[in-house]
């Protein structure tokens, strides 16, 4: 992923969401795209994934253009959103069958598919169960598995783990993992450093809109002064004073 002095601002917003942001993950890595609230972390995602026009600058995904090769994009990429992108009237399989035909997935192949990645999330037993009636976790979860039913080479997840028990996180990330090894290259974004430090390759600290600070988490931790984790980085160089 490629950015180069990305700027936005929404029509009759007070802030500036994106005021040149410039960035750049490379293929195959876990990368954590980071910042408090507000600092632009949706907005950039919105923008890779063709939902939100930036107002100037370049935003490339895989080698094309996010503002000309879009459906190309839309085919590479799979997305997961903050917000859940499924339909609470339909059961879990309901939903998947339905995103798996909007993606093109063959039929023959799709129930298979479906079946495997609920077996492989832990709701199997909870398939025929209309979503409405899932916990938190049960819709993140389902919520992934919407954004890669068709192995997209390139996963972007907003808060992927935001509301879930520890268990949950546990198996979200060791999918992440286990999808990274296999080639796929992943972008997300949490609140939750340690998270972060963990699974992360390269990080991106963003706020206000620009690049505050960019490296392996390692390499932030060695180059801040005073600070031993990534949280403590993440405080030094974004401060203490709370957003709105
Ligand atoms: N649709 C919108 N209309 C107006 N302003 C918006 C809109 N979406 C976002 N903003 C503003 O743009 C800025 C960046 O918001 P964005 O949601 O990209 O931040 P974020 O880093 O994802 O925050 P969070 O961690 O809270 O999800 C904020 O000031 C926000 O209020």
């Amino acid at each position: 992923m490629q950015i180069e002095n990305l700027r936005k601002h929404y029509p009759g917003a007070e802030n500036t969401a994106l005021q040149g942001l410039s960035l750049n993950f490379k293929k195959g890595i876990i990368a954590g795209l980071l910042g408090p609230n507000g600092a632009g972390k949706t907005t950039t995602i919105s923008i890779i994934c063709g939902l939100v026009k930036a107002d100037s600058g370049l935003a490339k995904v895989l080698e094309l253009d996010c503002s000309n090769d879009i459906i190309e994009i839309k085919k590479k990429i799979g997305v997961v959103p903050q917000q859940f992108a499924l339909y609470p009237q339909l059961t879990g399989k309901e939903n998947l069958e339905y995103v798996g035909r909007l993606y093109n997935i063959p039929s023959k192949s799709l129930k298979g598919k479906v079946s495997e990645m609920l077996a492989h999330f832990g709701l199997e037993k909870h398939a025929n169960k209309r979503v409405s009636q899932y916990s938190g976790g049960m819709k993140r979860r389902a919520n992934i598995i919407a954004g890669l039913l068709h192995n997209p080479e390139l996963l972007i997840l907003d808060e992927p783990t935001a509301g879930v028990d520890v268990q949950s996180r546990n198996m979200i990330l060791d999918f992440l993992k286990q999808y990274n090894v296999q080639g796929n290259t992943i972008i997300y974004t949490s609140h939750l450093l340690e998270e972060a430090e963990k699974i992360c390759d390269d990080v991106a600290i963003i706020d206000e809109g620009k690049l505050i600070a960019q490296a392996s988490p390692k390499q932030l931790i060695a180059s801040a002064e005073g600070c031993n984790s990534l949280e403590d980085v993440f405080l030094f160089y974004t401060g203490r004073t709370v957003r709105e």
